[in-house]
């Protein structure tokens, strides 16, 4: 059996990043980068306000308090939008609002609730030093300016920078498209009408939808049924997609088709039997032109290497790292597992926090890799190594979460 981290390596280094396409900035949000944004305007554009209140020469209400205020001359108002053309000369003040360009002449802001004001009269209560409440041009970026590298996926804040520097088309990676082919006599579609023995197909849903959460287009391609040529002949719907994912009939069952089909029509098998659990079943190579994630057909087992390997196969073609940054996650778990034998254990298991802040994970006492509602409940996946040694409370483990950053899972 192979070590997980061998295999992973070895599918991984048949992949690499998607060419870039052009898309408009509303449909970037997910997107990862291909060229960097960069600014087509200096923002602010000009000095601007940041209160509401009046433009003033700070040097002329240096002895400025509320007791002594000094009288300045209103001479007109410069609005968002609508600028006050004149300059501001020494003695004089100008309404301006937040947002608002700074008068000619004028080096400060006076908030509205220092002053006091008739038609033609200022009395501003309060000194303030040059530059107070005026956001300076590029104060928050420029003209040329690199704002947001290369190979990041576009968050909400992304969009609103990139709209804020007046970019409205991104140079993104396409999506991976990736075919999804169920097998399996027993597997009917949700809401099909279900025969005696047969069952709902969970995993190929479930992985168009974790193939959706990571960036991809997901093509369910239906299920297979076990004969050798419906696997061939379905499986052929994958052309022109930059993966094909099966699931089940991975094993060395009577009925495990996909297996002996594939290699029939030529497919060389780089990996299968991998140590771990659940997943041992998994198997990938090439169909034709298009590589092939051959998935074990238990659900968690299922859903437990898609995380572990088509998500960063997904990530890899969208240009990105094939883990989170960050490293690998710890917590300490608060119950004891007995020691391990030589496939890598992925344990199905929820984190909390202690009353010092330190992470806890209680992985679930029941791990068969069937029962998709403790899968569904879990946030994490518990590693536990080849040949680990009992563990107790308190021991620090690793852990993959299923949730949060772009994992969402
Ligand atoms: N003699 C052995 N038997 C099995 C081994 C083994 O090493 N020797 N490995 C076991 C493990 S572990 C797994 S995992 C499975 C993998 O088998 P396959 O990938 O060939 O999957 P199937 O036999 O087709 O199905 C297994 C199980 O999963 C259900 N299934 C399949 N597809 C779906 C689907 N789309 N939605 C929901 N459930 C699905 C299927 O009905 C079976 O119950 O092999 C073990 N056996
Ligand atoms: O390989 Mo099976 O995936 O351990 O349940």
């Amino acid at each position: 059996m192979i070590p997980v981290a061998e295999a992973r390596a070895r599918i991984l280094s048949a992949f690499s990043a998607l060419p870039a396409e052009t898309v408009a900035l509303p449909d970037a949000l997910g997107r990862v980068l291909a060229e960097p944004v960069v600014a087509r305007l200096t923002q602010p554009p000009f000095d601007a306000a940041a209160m509401d209140g009046w433009a003033v020469r700070a040097a002329d209400i240096a002895g400025a308090s509320a007791d002594r205020p000094v009288s300045l001359r209103r001479i007109g108002e410069s609005a968002a939008g609508h600028a006050f053309s004149g300059i501001l000369r020494a003695g004089e003040a100008v309404r301006i609002f937040t947002g608002a360009p700074m008068p000619g002449g004028a080096t400060a802001v006076v908030m509205q609730e220092d002053c006091a004001d008739d038609d033609s009269v200022v009395r501003v209560g309060r000194a303030v030093t040059a530059g107070r409440y005026v956001r300076p041009a590029g104060f928050d970026f420029s003209e040329r300016q690199e704002l947001i590298p290369a190979g990041r996926r576009m968050t909400a804040r992304d969009v609103a920078l990139a709209a804020g520097a007046n970019v409205p088309w991104l140079s993104v990676r396409r999506r991976p498209r990736v075919a999804v082919l169920a097998t399996g006599d027993e597997i009917a579609m949700p809401g099909d009408p279900l025969g005696p023995s047969q069952i709902v197909s969970t995993n190929a849903l479930g992985l168009c939808a974790l193939i959706a959460t990571q960036g991809g287009t997901a093509l369910n391609l239906g299920i297979a049924r076990d004969s050798a040529e419906s696997v061939a002949a379905m499986a052929a719907g994958a052309v022109g997609c930059d993966l094909l994912v099966t699931t089940g009939g991975a094993a060395q069952g009577d009925y495990d088709l996909v297996r002996d089909v594939l290699a029939d029509k030529g497919v060389s098998l780089d990996v299968h039997a991998i140590a771990m659990r659940p997943g041992k079943a998994l198997m990938f190579g090439r169909a034709g032109s298009v590589p092939l994630l051959g998935l074990p057909g238990n659900p968690v087992s299922t859903g437990v290497t898609g995380v572990l390997f088509l998500r960063p196969i997904l990530r890899v073609l969208q240009g990105l790292p094939p883990d989170d940054p960050g490293g690998p996650q710890r917590a300490r778990l608060t119950t004891a597992l007995k020691a391990n034998d030589r496939r890598q254990d992925y344990l199905r298991a929820t984190r909390s926090t202690a009353a010092d802040g330190a992470a806890l994970v209680t992985p679930f006492a029941r791990q068969d890799s069937a029962i998709t509602s403790l899968f569904a409940q879990a946030d994490c996946l518990v590693v536990r190594p080849p040949h680990a040694p009992a563990a107790q409370p308190g021991d620090m483990v690793e852990i993959v979460p299923l949730t949060g950053g772009s994992c969402n899972l």
